[in-house]
């Protein structure tokens, strides 16, 4: 029984229960909300060792960590170290978007070693195997692909992104309007070649009862991958965007009504004043499903600042409730991220989505800032290091511009303002300054 099914009979999960106290609400709103849809538990019945994780309506706004092979860079060892890096970082999840080396056994590792639910783009390994098998991408056969989406939910994987709603129909739109960037998914570019080379309709689209008869078994929840996102922005927003999120929100109703939980991934690339509305529509259309935003990323021109520009969009995204941020590295747009790019992909989406949660009214978010405004008037350098989102980087900065034993620190040194207002405001008062 899939968590949606057991919400739907009455029945608490250990996983329902789990996320009500991590989340600090009662378990029968959890079970409410899973029961509605509006709230996804992404735990395969083959993730041994997930510690489960709520996304969707009213809880921590969540971030994810992209980690994975490239033909270029096929280390499994390299990718390890990434997931240990997102982990203690704060990633909420990982996917493993692998296209080098041996796919199965960089997942196989991932799943093991991750605690927090793993996504994947099964579309990825099927391309990369017909190319190896049968020559190119367009020769896979619809069993080739959903061959490998039941093996890698027989793997464990918790939440799969599956590009449904590139049709037929919005492709033909997509070329009469005509856009600057055209596709920049990859699973969705993948899919497109492959339909427009064979003249074919969607396998994901046309055979989605098979699709969901697999996660259905599994408990693997759906991410519907947005295949015709945006990817500058000049085209958010448009015709195709929207008319794919309009075929998701009837896939949603589909995957719900079958048992099976379901996400909806959004944009990419969309003007600060955009962000809102993108959020407000997919929430109408999709029925209150949680929303999974890659980034959003506010400017095309900042290559090597990525994170912030996706940070600056994901504040925004997650405060119009969007539940779920992908975070961007330092290195989107120009190449693989290294480990350090990874840890600021993560603190950066982190940020984003702490930014939002403080006026979402998430329970704990204030009482964090509190305590660190309550640390920083004390002068208190080690709690303040203890409550930083990166202590790491907090710690090394205070050692490196502060001799040891130094009250304040020497942005102002002797003229420190904390202590000189605690000499004549606090309750440390003293005669003069
Ligand atoms: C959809 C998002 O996934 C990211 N992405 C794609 N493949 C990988 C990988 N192997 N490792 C990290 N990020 C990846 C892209 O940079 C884009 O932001
Ligand atoms: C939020 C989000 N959106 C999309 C993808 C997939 O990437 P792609 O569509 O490029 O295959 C992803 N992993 N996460
Ligand atoms: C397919 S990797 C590139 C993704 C691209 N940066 C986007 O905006 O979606
Ligand atoms: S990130 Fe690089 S490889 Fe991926 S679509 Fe953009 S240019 Fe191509
Ligand atoms: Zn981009």
């Amino acid at each position: 029984m899939t968590q949606l099914l057991a919400a739907r009979a009455g029945e608490v999960t250990a996983a329902m229960r789990r996320v009500a106290d991590r989340e600090r609400v009662p378990v029968e709103e959890i079970l409410r909300k899973v029961a509605a849809g509006t709230v996804v538990i992404p735990a395969n019945k083959n993730h041994v060792g997930l510690d489960p994780c709520g996304i969707g309506e009213g809880l921590r706004t969540k971030i994810n960590a992209n980690l994975g092979t490239s033909t270029a860079f096929a280390s499994i060892e390299d990718e390890l170290v990434k997931l240990e890096t997102a982990l203690k970082a704060g990633a909420d999840a990982v996917m493993d978007l692998s296209t080098g080396g041996d796919l199965d056994g960089c997942r196989r590792a991932i799943i093991a070693r991750s605690s927090v639910p793993v996504g994947t783009v099964p579309i990825y390994q099927a391309a990369v195997e017909a190319r190896e098998k049968r020559g190119s991408i367009v020769k896979m056969t619809a069993d080739d692909l959903f061959a490998v989406i039941e093996k890698q939910a027989a793997d464990g994987v918790d939440f799969m992104t599956v590009h449904c709603g590139v049709t037929m129909e919005i492709i033909g739109r997509l070329q009469r309007q005509g856009r600057v960037t055209d596709i920049v998914s990859r699973g969705g570019s993948f899919l497109a070649g492959w339909m427009l080379h064979n003249g074919r309709e969607n396998p994901l689209y046309e055979q989605f009862d098979r699709l969901l008869e697999i996660c259905l078994r599994y408990d693997v929840t759906l991410s519907l991958g947005d295949g015709l996102r945006p990817g500058c922005l000049a085209d958010a927003t448009d015709r195709a965007q929207i008319q794919e999120l309009i075929v998701l929100g009837e896939l949603v109703d589909r995957a719900r009504a079958a048992g099976v939980q379901a996400m909806v991934e959004g944009p990419g690339h969309v003007p600060l004043d955009q962000v809102a509305a993108n959020v407000q529509v997919q929430k109408t259309l999709c029925n209150g499903a949680p929303f999974y935003v890659l980034g959003p990323l506010v400017t095309d021109v900042a290559p090597g600042y990525d994170h912030i520009t996706a940070a600056i969009g994901g504040a925004v995204a997650a405060m119009a409730g969007a539940d779920f941020l992908c975070y961007v590295t330092p290195s989107e747009h120009l190449g693989l991220p290294t480990i350090d790019d990874v840890k600021e992909g993560v603190v950066a989406s982190r940020i984003a989505a702490h930014a939002a949660d403080l006026v979402k009214g998430v329970p704990g978010a204030r009482e964090w800032d509190l305590a660190m405004a309550r640390a920083r008037k004390a002068l208190d350098w080690e709690a303040q290091i203890n409550l930083a989102i990166d202590p790491e980087k907090a710690r090394a900065y205070r050692e490196k511009r502060n001799p040891a034993g130094t009250r304040a620190c020497t942005m102002c040194g002797d003229f420190c303002a904390m202590e000189i207002v605690a000499r004549y405001l606090g309750a440390e008062r003293v005669e003069e300054c």
